[in-house]
């Protein structure tokens, strides 16, 4: 079946992946805008902080944090999407994989990242940003960090949410500190490795809880 293999295809070509940040961002932000150019410094400093960057593969935002992933000399990987319109991989992935499915493809996305970094975009964005942000808020996978970068792109919607959604109880005052806006790259790799030392060390305790529990039954 196809969707059994196509989870079977992430799962082994993504098995050996370092700890990994997914980039998502606009297919259509050109080549000689900041956004493309923070993209690119993004994909850097990840890749020099020690990080895979992820991306969509596609043009625009994605095409930049590949790039300077690449630039790094770091592991730049795009998963792209089967779309009903010709489109390729952009020419900065070195590990690349096309899903057919949507909901595959997301399941990659979160599996394989320790933390989420959105650069302006439009509607494959916003699902990708809102689906990463249930995630967390639903506690359906251990909290990893949803970086916006941009504060005068991102900066009426995270009014909206205050307003609107916490305003009329949609959600909790606590859950839009999942979010962390900045436009400061260094800034939201910095929000991404502590959150990943935090993890790992809280994942230490919890062992050393379990040999200890262990070691008292016994
Ligand atoms: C629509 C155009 C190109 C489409 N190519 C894409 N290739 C890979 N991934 C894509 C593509 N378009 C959207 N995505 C995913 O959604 C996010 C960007 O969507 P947005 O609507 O542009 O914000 C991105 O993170 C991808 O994962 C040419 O215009």
């Amino acid at each position: 079946m196809r969707i059994q293999s196509e989870f079977v295809e992430g799962f082994g070509q993504l098995a050996e992946l370092p700890e990994a940040v997914t980039v998502f961002g606009s297919a259509r932000t050109p080549e000689d805008s900041l956004e493309y150019k923070m993209g690119v410094e993004l994909g850097q400093k990840l890749s020099r902080a020690g990080y895979a960057v992820i991306t969509g593969g596609g043009p625009g935002c994605m095409e930049a944090a590949n790039k300077g992933a690449r630039e790094a000399g770091g592991v730049s990987v795009g998963l792209g999407i089967e779309l009903p319109f010709e489109q390729s991989m952009n020419e900065y992935v070195d590990l690349g994989i096309e899903f057919r499915y949507f909901f595959v493809r997301k399941t990659m996305f979160v599996k394989y990242s320790c933390g989420f970094v959105t650069l302006p975009g439009g509607f494959g964005t916003m699902d990708e940003l809102f689906e990463a942000l249930t995630l967390v808020q639903t506690r359906k996978v251990t909290s990893f960090p949803v970086v916006l970068m941009g504060t005068e792109f991102w900066g009426g919607l995270l009014d909206w949410i205050r307003s609107t959604l916490v305003g009329t109880g949609k959600i909790s005052p606590a859950d839009v500190d999942l979010i962390h806006v900045t436009d400061d790259v260094d800034e939201a790799v910095r929000i991404i490795s502590e959150a990943d030392q935090n993890r790992g060390a809280r994942l230490k305790e919890e062992q050393r809880a379990v040999r200890n529990t262990i070691g008292d039954a016994q």
